[in-house]
């Protein structure tokens, strides 16, 4: 069962960055079907107006709900109301959503299908959201972190990208998604090094050429609880207290 994407934006070709690599590739090899959608398309005017100032006044222009539905209705056609549909999730990058995690994206890595609804200006009309809700559809307003784009597009890409590589089969070796950052031991991970092992007066760790796995484990344990710590000490105040003393530290 592949996961279908499709993304609605004003500046689809933005979105063709998604052609390449990984995701490309995943395409090719049918692991994904991944859809991209001008929301001109569904804004009949002369000039496919698809926003207008904000109600209430304020600076900016708003993306218009009536466009919106029209795209997006033709879009999900098939969503949760048709049977059998699977997981379908509406999402919508903004920097005034819940922020997007590791495990968010392993959640809807899950999803059977993800509607991405790309923003620009001040935003698309709040009742868009509320309506799709309302019918059943899973709405999940997501922010990439606490600073602001030009609109919904990159933030797209950047989930799309943390989303896709957990589907199966998309990455080569699944055992490389598995010891990452943010993994579900909620440490930082631990520094790499590779060939040559001396390199401008930088050895790296004998202990790393010592072919003692259960030492090397302990001593890569070690550096990233301690780059945890400096880095994101915020981190380390959220781990589960077993996890710290099931560390078994080298001293
Ligand atoms: N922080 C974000 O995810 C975002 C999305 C659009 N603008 O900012």
């Amino acid at each position: 069962q592949r996961t279908r994407i499709d993304i609605v934006s004003i500046f689809p070709a933005f979105l063709d960055v998604l052609d390449l690599s990984l995701i490309g590739r995943a395409r090719e090899d049918g692991l994904i079907d991944l859809r991209i959608h001008d929301l001109r398309d569904w804004a009949h005017d002369r000039h496919r107006t698809v926003d207008d100032t904000p109600l209430g006044g304020g600076a900016g222009m708003v993306m218009r709900p009536d466009v919106w539905g029209e795209a997006l209705d033709a879009v999900l056609a098939g969503g949760p109301e048709a049977p059998g549909a699977g997981r379908a999730v509406l999402l919508i990058p903004t920097p005034a959503g819940e922020v997007f995690t590791q495990r968010t994206a392993e959640d809807l890595a899950r999803a059977d299908r993800l509607v991405v609804a790309c923003g620009r200006y001040e935003g698309i009309d709040s009742r868009v959201p509320r309506h799709y809700a309302a019918r059943g559809f899973e709405v999940r307003e997501l922010s990439i972190g606490d600073y602001v784009l030009n609109g919904g597009e990159a933030a797209a890409i950047v989930m799309i990208e943390a989303i896709a590589r957990l589907l199966p089969g998309v990455v080569g070796n699944p055992a490389s998604v598995l010891e990452e950052s943010h993994s579900a031991a909620g440490l930082l991970e631990h520094e790499a090094l590779t060939r040559p092992v001396a390199w401008r007066g930088l050895d790296a760790p004998e202990v790393l050429l010592s072919g003692d796995h259960a030492r090397i484990a302990r001593a890569r344990r070690d550096e990233a609880l301690a780059r945890t710590a400096a880095r994101r000490p915020d981190m380390i105040r959220a781990l589960d207290p077993a996890t710290l003393d099931s560390q078994d530290r080298t001293t």
